[in-house]
């Protein structure tokens, strides 16, 4: 279970615009990678060459030994594509769906059922397609893909334009996906989906990689500093002033903010002080790693 994907020099080019300009990136059987970028960065064009929807222009992708874009019907059993909400079959209810592409790969019986329960559609089972949700649409495109039991699963941005409920929910659907072995490649605009989910991820920007690596090794290379928070009245701005690592501080009505680059040492003065009310520490972020590469927010 779980399949390798290697894709070395990738490019495509769309007239003057070289949409992905020499890609490289390996995914290691059930790993749970992500792409992520601003709009426009190439990942849904990357992606595309990996599931072998585009032949690259230059450079070559491996799924196990397979070239994806021959399209070899033993590769593509093995394979799962989240489809665009807008390519279900016209009138059919969420069952119908999940029926009919079931039969397409020639699944057992009781697999719709099975799917259904997985991402919390049985009580929509009879709906049409278009009278369900975004949020449930985007769970019915995803049940589809994964109809036939795939060992690698690629989802583009299945989590666009829901609320924060149902991110959640689905957040539980993809790890069950990534937790029974299948490799799982996401593109997402979300860097806190990417986070909490992807064991790597390479951030992309105008076609190219610019770092791949885990979340935290990511975090962690930024080298930014901790804030540290207090609940006002806590700490008079002498008193943080004088906290033993701190380096910035600031107060205000929201209480006192402690930046550091020596945490353990701001955070055992503190103790000794009996000054931790309302404690708060926060670190840097995916988000704030983005930025830093692209030298802005992602433009989502
Ligand atoms: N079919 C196409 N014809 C011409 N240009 C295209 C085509 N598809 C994509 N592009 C261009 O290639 C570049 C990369 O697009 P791509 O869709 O791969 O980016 P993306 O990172 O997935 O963006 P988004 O987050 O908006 O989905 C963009 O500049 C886009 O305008």
């Amino acid at each position: 279970m779980g399949v390798e994907i290697r894709a070395e020099g990738l490019v495509m080019t769309y007239g003057d615009v070289r949409a992905v300009d020499g890609v490289s990136f390996t995914v290691a059987p059930g790993e749970f990678f992500g792409l992520l970028g601003p709009n426009g960065a190439g990942k849904t064009t990357t992606l595309e060459m990996v599931e072998g929807l585009r032949k690259p222009m230059g450079g070559t992708v491996r799924i196990d030994e397979h070239e994806p874009w021959k399209r070899e019907p033993e590769l593509q059993r093995r394979m799962g594509v989240q489809l665009q909400a807008s390519s279900f079959f016209e009138r059919l209810t969420a069952r119908e769906q999940l029926d009919t592409f079931g039969a397409l790969y020639g699944v057992p019986a009781g697999r719709t059922d099975e799917m259904l329960e997985q991402v919390g559609l049985v009580d929509k089972a009879d709906v049409r397609t278009e009278d369900l949700s975004g949020g449930q649409k985007q769970r019915l495109s995803i049940a589809c893909a994964l109809i036939h039991d795939p060992e690698v699963v690629f989802l583009d941005e299945p989590t666009a334009a829901l609320d924060p409920q149902a991110r959640h929910n689905l957040w539980d659907v993809l790890r069950t996906i990534n937790a029974s072995g299948r490799t799982v490649i996401l593109t997402t605009h979300y860097m806190d989906e990417a986070e909490v989910l992807c064991d790597r991820v390479a951030i992309m920007d105008a076609g190219k990689i610019l770092e791949m690596d885990t979340p935290a090794a990511l975090v962690r290379g930024l080298d930014a500093p901790v804030r540290i928070s207090l609940a006002p009245g806590t700490l008079s701005a002498q008193d943080a002033q004088a906290v033993a690592g701190s380096d910035v501080v600031e107060v205000d009505g929201s209480g006192t903010t402690i930046t550091t680059r020596d945490a353990s040492r701001v955070l055992s003065d503190l103790a000794a002080r009996d000054a931790l009310a309302g404690l708060s520490v926060k670190g840097a972020s995916l988000e704030d790693v983005f930025l830093d590469l692209t030298g802005r927010q992602y433009r989502a």
